[in-house]
């Protein structure tokens, strides 16, 4: 029937779902469209109606429109929603994000800046990678001029569209940090160059010095988009605004486009953009409001539509979340309503600690799903990635699929794959994958050709690699080399001889020290860096807690165990998976049921924000964000205290839950301490009633439990003891909750009483 729609060519079925602002946004007929509006008030319908409603009304060609999103899911997820209202492929039409949008135009045009077309991209590692070396050569030292800092300020003034030369141009000769700057900075160009490579901030900038340097190639462009649209263009920096100018700007008469068919002259491309000002959450990559407030001014005769209603959420969380928005100043207030009605009110769980948080959610997940909301419908959201361990554990025991949009997997990434490379060669000396992984990092100057030599001696020998390092000075390598691949073997013994005596997370503990792997990831200044180390740090936190529950597990059980529920990974039901992603990934997508961890002072708001100017503004946003993905029921939690490399530190809820009108939430986790009060022991304050929980647990250990037995539990309240199996001090339980969950316990160690 769609299809139909679309071959009936009758635009007027497209509009007749949408209220009067929108359906006016949608047949506006001009040059410039601005459509502002709050959260879920179907600004990115709008844009896909529009869409469809041009090759409906058989104004355009698919291949005559370009469609900007922020993220690629958003990018995918457009894409499915045009091609569902015109039930036909949308081929040949650009949906893309500004970077990929600018990566194929560069591909296509690469030879006119000096490129081959076959360019690489250099991603954050890449680009810290090559300025550290520039920098170290410039005798930065003495200046004191981080990596980290360098590419900042290029990255800013790429933003900006300024290159080395207007940079050194303007810098202050006197300064010796602006003179090495600037001479780092042309350095740096030099050698993307030269390597034909761009970085990320390049593929827009350059587009642009494309588009600006050669009018035909911008003719062509023109010619070809003859309508732009772009989504969330609160979040546009001076670059990417710079960009739709040259796609929309008209053309000087000598190089005027025209008709293949017609031969009429064709005007400049027309443009739609829409957005939030309350959701602008990139001020950190130059981000500029300013885009949205100025339009009218940049293009005249612009018209701009308000939409008020919003369709997306019910009465109590849209209300939450205009409650917290509104704590903004210089902010105008937006007449946001909906008419679907109070719904539930908002959960808000306080954890004792980060486990106790996820095992909360995700037995809400699970008892959501038993009632019918599928996986694919619910999405967990938090400020940084280093959250995610405890849920991805919880969830991977539990079974539950998932997916990390935007980002890897815990266990995928990099520096946990090195930490355990490290930890599997000191568990298992015949690894060689591991061995090979680890010899080089952190960076010991060790290649690979060295490394393929000692692969060569250890397979002469019929060794495995470990041991064919211990004997590295009958390979006749440089002396400094054998020294360093010495001391390395070296410390492999001693870690394997510390992993005899004590657990795996001493183990990690001190190998991340000893390999120099901590130091060379603090040293480095890059923010993927800083992540990598709270990765870590989460990791062994992690590593702590399994050790606590499993006292006599070893490193091979430890490393078993992780490999197994990696595997469970594969599987899916029809259901689909729960989505994990940072509050950054989830702008624009919306879900049935939304979680929003680590609600705590320094996490969400975080903690680099508090000296930051406009920091706190730009955080309140991003929990907006998060508030306004849901549609119908939202939790928030927070844990009262995190084990970040093996430190427990206590944490305040965030300042934003008191934004929140108390009458329109409910706090389970003060009635979980409730029940918990009037079952046994009062704890004093909820937190130190955690701490007594522990210890508590650690009383446990001459309860032996049997089958019938009632138990009441910190968590999941009472239940029944269904099965047990092993003999204390290692006898588990599997006990069916009355709250819905069944779990399996270790019996000594779990938070539980018997009734
Ligand atoms: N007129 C309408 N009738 C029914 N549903 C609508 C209408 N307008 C929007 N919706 C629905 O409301 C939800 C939110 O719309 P949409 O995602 O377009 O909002 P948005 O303004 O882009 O939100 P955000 O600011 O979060 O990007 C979607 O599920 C959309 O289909
Ligand atoms: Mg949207």
């Amino acid at each position: 029937m769609q299809l139909d729609l679309f071959q009936d060519n009758n635009p007027d079925a497209l509009v007749a779902n949408l209220n009067p602002q929108q359906r006016q946004a949608v047949e506006y007929r001009g040059k410039a469209l601005l459509i502002v509006a709050g959260a879920g008030s179907g600004k990115t319908r709008v844009l896909t109606h529009r869409i469809a409603h041009f090759l409906a009304a058989k104004e355009l060609w698919p291949s005559q429109i370009l469609a900007i999103t922020f993220t690629n899911k958003a990018a995918s997820e457009m894409r499915d929603r045009v091609e569902s209202l015109i039930g036909a492929s949308s081929e040949g039409m650009w949906i893309k994000t500004f970077h990929s949008a600018c990566l194929q135009i560069l591909r296509r045009e690469a030879d006119r800046l000096g490129y081959d077309s076959n360019f690489t991209v250099y991603d954050t590692s890449d680009s810290r990678a090559l300025l550290k070396r520039l920098l170290r050569e410039a005798g930065a030292e003495d200046a004191d001029i981080k990596p980290q800092q360098a590419a900042a300020i290029i990255s800013n003034a790429k933003n900006e569209l300024k290159d080395a030369e207007d940079f050194a141009r303007n810098a202050d000769r006197s300064n010796p940090k602006e003179r090495i700057v600037a001479e780092v900075f042309q350095g740096y160009e030099r050698e993307l160059k030269r390597n034909n490579a761009f970085d990320f901030d390049d593929l827009i900038s350059e587009t642009v010095h494309l588009l600006r340097a050669h009018p035909e190639v911008r003719g062509r462009y023109q010619k070809r988009f003859r309508h732009i649209l772009v989504d969330e263009y609160q979040d546009t920096n001076h670059a990417q605004y710079a960009l739709i100018r040259e796609l929309t700007r008209p053309m000087p008469d000598e190089y005027a486009i025209f008709d293949d068919r017609t031969g009429e002259q064709i005007p400049p491309a027309e443009l739609t953009v829409v957005g939030d000002s309350d959701q602008s959450i990139y001020a950190f990559r130059g981000a500029d409001i300013r885009n949205i407030t100025e339009f009218e001014r940049d293009f005249p005769g612009a018209q701009t539509i308000l939409l008020e209603q919003n369709y997306r959420s019910t009465q109590n969380i849209l209300s939450g979340a205009n409650a917290v928005i509104s704590q903004n100043p210089y902010r105008k207030a937006k007449n946001l309503w909906t008419d679907a009605g109070s719904g539930e009110l908002i959960s808000v769980f306080t954890g004792y600690d980060e486990r106790n948080e996820a095992a909360y959610v995700v037995d809400q997940i699970k008892q959501l799903h038993t009632q019918g909301t599928n996986y694919r419908d619910m999405a967990v959201l938090y400020r940084t990635n280093a959250l995610t361990p405890s849920l991805e554990a919880e969830l991977k025991t539990q079974r539950i699929p998932y997916a990390v949009i935007g980002g890897l997997k815990f266990f995928e990434r990099k520096e946990i794959k090195d930490a355990l490379a490290y930890l599997s060669i000191i568990s298992n000396a015949r690894n060689d994958e591991a061995a090979r992984r680890v010899l080089n990092i952190p960076a010991r100057g060790v290649g690979e050709k060295t490394e393929l030599k000692i692969a060569q001696f250890a397979r002469e020998n019929d060794l495995p690699f470990r041991m064919a390092l211990a004997r590295v000075g009958e390979l006749g390598l440089g002396p400094k080399l054998t020294a360093t691949i010495e001391e390395f073997a070296q410390m492999l013994s001693e870690l394997e001889a510390l992993s005899a005596a004590e657990g795996p997370a001493e183990v990690l503990k001190l190998l991340l020290t000893r390999s120099g792997y901590r130091a060379s990831l603090e040293g480095s200044r890059d923010p993927q860096d800083e992540a990598r180390i709270e990765n870590l740090d989460a990791l062994l936190g992690q590593l702590y807690q399994w050790q606590a529950v499993n006292p006599e597990g070893t490193l091979s059980d430890y490393l078993a165990e992780v490999t197994l529920a990696a595997a469970a990974d594969e599987i899916e039901d029809e259901s689909g998976t729960i989505s994990l992603m940072t509050l950054h990934t989830a702008k624009g997508l919306e879900y049935h049921t939304v979680f929003l961890i680590g609600l705590e002072q320094g996490t969400l708001p975080h903690i680099r924000s508090f000296d930051e100017p406009g920091g706190l503004q730009e955080e309140r946003r991003l929990m907006y964000v998060g508030m306004t993905r849901a549609k119908q029921k939202l939790y928030i939690t927070n844990a009262l205290q995190r084990t970040l490399f093996g430190n427990t530190s206590s944490f305040v809820p965030s300042s934003f839950l008191n934004d929140i009108p108390q009458e329109l939430c409910e706090q389970v986790g003060q009635e979980r301490r409730a029940l918990r009060e009037s079952n046994y022991q009062a704890p004093r304050t909820s937190w130190q009633g955690a701490l007594n929980t522990v210890a508590a647990v650690r009383d446990n250990k001459d309860l032996t439990l049997e089958v019938g037995d009632r138990v009441q539990h910190d968590t999941f309240g009472t239940g029944k003891v269904i099965a047990v199996s092993g003999t204390p001090p290692k006898q588990t339980a599997e006990v069916r909750f009355e709250s819905g969950p069944t779990k399996r316990l270790l019996v000594k160690m779990a938070p539980i009483v018997k009734l």
